[in-house]
C-alpha cells in the first residue's frame, strides 16, 4: 500500500477508497517517474508536509469570492510569509523547488513573483556579464528587487522586429535613451509589471547613430527601491482584468527619453563601447534565449495544468453516481462509462507523456545555457527552438481541449467555480498565446522542417539532425500487432508524407512565380499540419522512451497500459492522412479501435491512483470536486453558503429595485 493509500482511508468517501485499494501500483513509485526522480519526489512530498504545519499558508477564503484586490493582496501576504520560511522550507535556488511551494502555496492565479523567478532571473543569468551578474542576480534572487520581462507592446508581440520601443545611445554621457515613440510602442501584458516590480528586463531597439541593431534586452529601474513610486520619465500600470489569471497585475510601461547607463545593456554576449562601437553576439537569436527557457518548461507546466484538471474529474467521477447499467438496485460510478472513459483517459496518457517530454526539454535548455555560457557554443540553439516552438503549441492546444473535456466530466458541477477548472483552463490556455502565438510557433518548427525536407531532396540526407532522420526513411507496410515500433513507423510515414506535400506546395508557388514569402503564407496551414504531426512524433517516441527505462515492474505495466492508450488513440486521430495516403488499411484501422476500447477497461481500475500519484494536496487544488477525502456534497453545500450572496437573506437590489417593481405591478 503506497504513502497516499495509507493516508485517511477510513475518513474518506468509500467509493474513492475502494478506487485507490484496487491499484495495481504504488503511487509514490509513480510519482518517482512523473517528478524525475525519487530524491525530488520525495522533496515534494516533504514541502507539503511543511506547509501544512504553517497555520499562515492555509486557505483563507475561497478565491472565487475575491476581487482582483484581494487576490493580489492574498497573494503578497503568502509571500512574504514564504520569505519568512523560505530557507526552512526549500533548498535555496532549487528552481523546481520554489516552483512546488508555488504552486501549492499561491496556486495558479498569479503574483508579484511569476515573472521574477520564471523571467528576470534567467534573463540575468543568460544574458547579464559576470560584472552584471555581481550587481542585480545576488539582488534578485534575495528578493531586494522585484523584476519582470517587459517585450511585448500594445502594437507588437509576435513580430518582434517591428518592436517600437528604442534604446538609443548617447556616446557623449554613455547613456541609453528609452523611448515609447508612439502608443502602439507602449509595452503592454507583461506579467507583475503593473504595480508589483520596480524593476524590468525592457526589450528595446538598440539604436547607435542611427542605425538599429534589433531587439536588445536592458535592465531598468522603473520605480524607487523607498517610495515604490514610478520614477520620472516612466508611465506605468496595469492593464485591467483578463480572462483568468487575475492574482498578476499585467501591465503598461512607456518611457519619455528615460535614461540608463550604458551598464544597462546585458552584455554577456554582445557590447556596446563607450564610443559605441558594437560587437555582435555570437548568434543573432541570442537574446531570444529567456522566451526558450518558458518554452521548454511549457510541456511539464501545462502537462500539470492538465493533471490538475484531471485529478479534479477522475476522482469526481469515482464519487458521482448516476444512471444504471446491469444492477438497477444501484446507481453507478460516472467513471464506470465507456463514453467518460474516452473523455478522461486519453488526456490522461497526454499528461503522462508531456510531463516526459518537459523532463527533456527541461535539461537541453540547461544544457544549452551551459554550452553557450562556459563555451561559447550555440550549435544547440536551432534544434531546441524548433522543438519548442512546436512542442508549446502541440501542447497548449490539447492541455485546452482536455481540461474542457474534464469540465464537462463533472456535469453542471464542473461550470461552478468550485470546481476550480474554470480557473485552470483560462490560465493554461494563455500558453496558446503567450511565449509566441501558437500559429506563429508552428511556423517557426516548420521552417526547421522545410529546410530539412530540401536537404533530403538535395541529396544531403546526412547533414540531417536526429529528430529530422525520420525524413529519410522509406514507406514499409506495418504489423500493428507487433507493438509501439510499429505505431512509430507509421507514425513517421505520415509526419515524413505531411512534411514533403507541404514542402512541395511551397515550392510549387516558388516555381509558379511567387516569392518565398507569399508562396510560405499561401501553404502556411499545410506547414501547420506538418510542424504537428513531426511534434506529436516527438511526443509518441519520448513516451515510449520513458516507458522503457522503467524499472519498477508495477509502474511500468501501468504506464504500458497507458501508453498503448495513446498510441491507438493518436493514431486514430490522424487516421486520415494515413487512409489518403494508403499507408493503413481500413482492416488496421478496427484494429486500433478495439485496442483503444481494451486500453479503457484495462486502465479503469487505475485511473483514480493515476491521478493520485501526482500528489497534488488539496491546498493546491483548491477544488471542493477534487477534494482527496471526495466528499463533494456537504462541502459543496459549505461552500455555496459561504458566498458573499448568502450573507444576508435580502440583498439591498431586491428592496432598491425588485420590490417597487413587483410593488407597482400590482398596482
Ligand atoms: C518570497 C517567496 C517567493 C516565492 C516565489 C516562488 C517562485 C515560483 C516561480 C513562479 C513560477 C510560476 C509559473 C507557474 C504557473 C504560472 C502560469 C502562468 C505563467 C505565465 C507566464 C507568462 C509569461 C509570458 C511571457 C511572454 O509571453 S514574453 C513574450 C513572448 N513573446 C514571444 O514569444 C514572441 C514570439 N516571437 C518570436 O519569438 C520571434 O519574433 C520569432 C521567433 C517568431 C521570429 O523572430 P525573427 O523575426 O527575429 O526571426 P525569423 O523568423 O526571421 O527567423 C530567423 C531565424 O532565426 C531563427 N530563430 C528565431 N528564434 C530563435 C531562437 N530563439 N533560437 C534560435 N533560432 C531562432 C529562426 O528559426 C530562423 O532560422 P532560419 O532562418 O534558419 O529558418
Ligand atoms: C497571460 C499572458 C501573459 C503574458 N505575459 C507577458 C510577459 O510577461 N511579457 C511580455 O513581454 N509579454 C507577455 N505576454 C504577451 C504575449 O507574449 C503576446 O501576446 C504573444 O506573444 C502574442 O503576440 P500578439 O499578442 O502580438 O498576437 P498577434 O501576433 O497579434 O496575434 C493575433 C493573430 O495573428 C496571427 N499572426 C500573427 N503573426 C502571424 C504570422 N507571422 N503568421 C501567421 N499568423 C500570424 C496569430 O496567429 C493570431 O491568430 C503575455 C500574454 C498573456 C496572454
Amino acid at each position: 500500500m503506497s504513502f497516499l493509500n495509507k493516508e485517511i482511508c477510513d475518513g474518506d468517501n468509500p467509493d474513492l477508497t475502494e478506487e485507490r485499494r484496487t491499484a495495481t501500483f504504488d503511487t509514490d513509485r509513480m510519482a518517482q517517474v512523473i517528478y524525475g526522480s525519487e530524491k525530488f519526489a520525495a522533496r515534494r512530498r516533504q514541502i507539503t508536509k511543511s506547509i501544512s504545519r504553517i497555520p499562515a499558508l492555509q486557505d483563507t477564503k475561497p478565491l472565487a469570492f475575491m476581487t482582483r484586490e484581494e487576490k493580489i493582496t492574498e497573494a503578497c501576504r503568502e509571500l512574504d510569509v514564504l520569505s519568512d520560511h523560505w530557507e526552512q522550507l526549500i533548498y535555496v535556488n532549487d528552481e523546481e523547488e520554489a516552483l512546488h511551494l508555488h504552486r501549492e502555496v499561491i496556486g495558479m492565479e498569479g503574483h508579484p513573483f511569476a515573472l521574477h523567478e520564471t523571467m528576470f532571473i534567467p534573463t540575468l543569468v543568460s544574458q547579464a556579464s559576470d560584472e552584471q551578474q555581481e550587481k542585480w542576480l545576488g539582488r534578485a534572487r534575495k528578493r531586494e528587487i522585484i523584476g519582470c520581462y517587459a517585450q511585448t507592446e500594445l502594437g507588437h508581440g509576435s513580430n518582434l522586429r517591428k518592436l517600437e520601443t528604442t534604446a538609443t545611445y548617447s556616446p557623449s554621457t554613455q547613456e541609453f535613451i528609452l523611448h515609447t515613440p508612439t502608443i502602439t510602442a507602449l509595452k503592454w501584458w507583461p506579467g507583475a509589471l503593473g504595480k508589483s516590480s520596480n524593476y524590468a528586463i525592457v526589450m528595446a531597439d538598440l539604436v547607435i547613430k542611427n542605425k538599429s541593431y534589433g531587439p536588445h534586452p536592458f535592465i531598468v529601474q522603473l520605480r524607487d527601491e523607498k517610495t515604490h513610486q514610478p520614477l520620472p520619465g516612466i508611465t506605468v500600470g496595469d492593464i485591467g482584468p483578463k480572462m483568468a489569471f487575475n492574482g498578476a497585475d499585467n501591465g503598461f510601461l512607456g518611457f519619455d527619453h528615460f535614461r540608463i547607463p550604458r551598464g544597462n545593456l546585458l552584455m554577456r554576449h554582445n557590447r556596446v563601447e563607450p564610443d559605441g562601437s558594437y560587437l555582435k553576439p555570437p548568434h543573432a537569436k541570442i537574446g531570444y534565449s529567456s522566451m526558450v527557457k518558458v518554452r521548454s518548461r511549457m510541456a511539464m507546466d501545462q502537462g500539470l495544468f492538465m493533471a490538475q484538471a484531471l485529478v479534479i474529474a477522475v476522482r469526481y467521477s469515482a464519487v458521482r453516481r448516476q444512471g444504471f447499467l446491469e444492477d438497477k438496485s444501484q446507481e453507478v460510478k460516472v467513471l464506470d462509462y465507456q463514453t467518460q472513459q474516452h473523455r478522461l483517459f486519453p488526456s490522461i496518457a497526454r499528461v503522462y507523456a508531456f510531463i516526459f517530454c518537459g523532463l527533456e526539454t527541461i535539461q537541453l535548455y540547461e544544457k544549452l545555457i551551459l554550452d553557450v555560457n562556459k563555451n561559447g557554443d550555440t550549435s544547440g540553439m536551432a534544434d531546441l527552438h524548433s522543438l519548442t516552438s512546436g512542442l508549446k503549441s502541440v501542447v497548449t492546444h490539447f492541455t485546452g481541449q482536455g481540461i474542457e473535456q474534464a469540465r464537462m466530466a463533472c456535469g453542471g458541477h464542473g461550470y461552478s467555480m468550485a470546481s476550480y477548472i474554470s480557473e485552470i483552463y483560462g490560465v493554461a490556455v494563455a500558453g496558446c498565446t503567450y511565449e509566441g502565438e501558437n500559429m506563429v510557433m508552428l511556423l517557426q518548427c516548420a521552417r526547421a522542417l522545410v529546410k530539412a525536407v530540401e536537404l533530403v531532396e538535395e541529396g544531403h540526407p546526412e547533414k540531417l539532425s536526429p529528430m529530422m532522420a525520420y525524413l529519410t526513411k522509406p514507406s514499409v507496410t506495418v504489423d500493428l500487432t507487433v507493438g509501439p515500433e510499429a505505431y512509430v513507423k507509421i507514425f513517421q510515414l505520415i509526419a515524413k508524407k505531411q512534411a514533403f506535400k507541404a514542402t512541395e506546395q511551397l515550392h510549387k508557388f516558388m516555381v509558379a512565380g511567387d516569392s518565398r514569402d507569399v508562396a510560405w503564407n499561401k501553404s502556411a496551414v499545410e506547414l501547420t499540419k506538418a510542424s504537428r504531426l513531426h511534434t506529436r512524433l516527438y511526443i509518441l517516441k519520448t513516451f515510449i522512451r520513458r516507458v522503457e527505462s522503467i524499472t519498477d515492474i508495477s509502474v511500468k505495466a501501468a504506464l504500458t497500459d497507458l501508453l498503448n492508450l495513446h498510441l491507438n488513440y493518436e493514431l486514430l486521430d490522424v487516421a486520415s492522412y494515413a487512409l489518403a495516403d494508403g499507408i493503413m488499411s481500413s482492416t488496421q484501422m478496427d484494429f486500433i479501435k478495439n485496442q483503444l476500447y481494451s486500453s479503457l477497461e484495462k486502465i479503469r481500475p487505475n485511473a483514480v491512483s493515476l491521478m493520485d500519484s501526482f500528489q497534488f494536496s488539496d491546498l493546491q487544488l483548491r477544488s471542493v470536486l477534487g477534494r482527496r477525502d471526495g466528499h463533494v456534497y456537504q462541502n459543496l453545500f459549505e461552500w455555496a453558503k459561504s458566498s458573499p450572496l448568502n450573507q444576508s437573506e435580502v440583498l439591498p437590489s431586491v428592496t432598491q429595485y425588485l420590490k417597487p417593481m413587483m410593488e407597482k405591478s400590482k398596482l
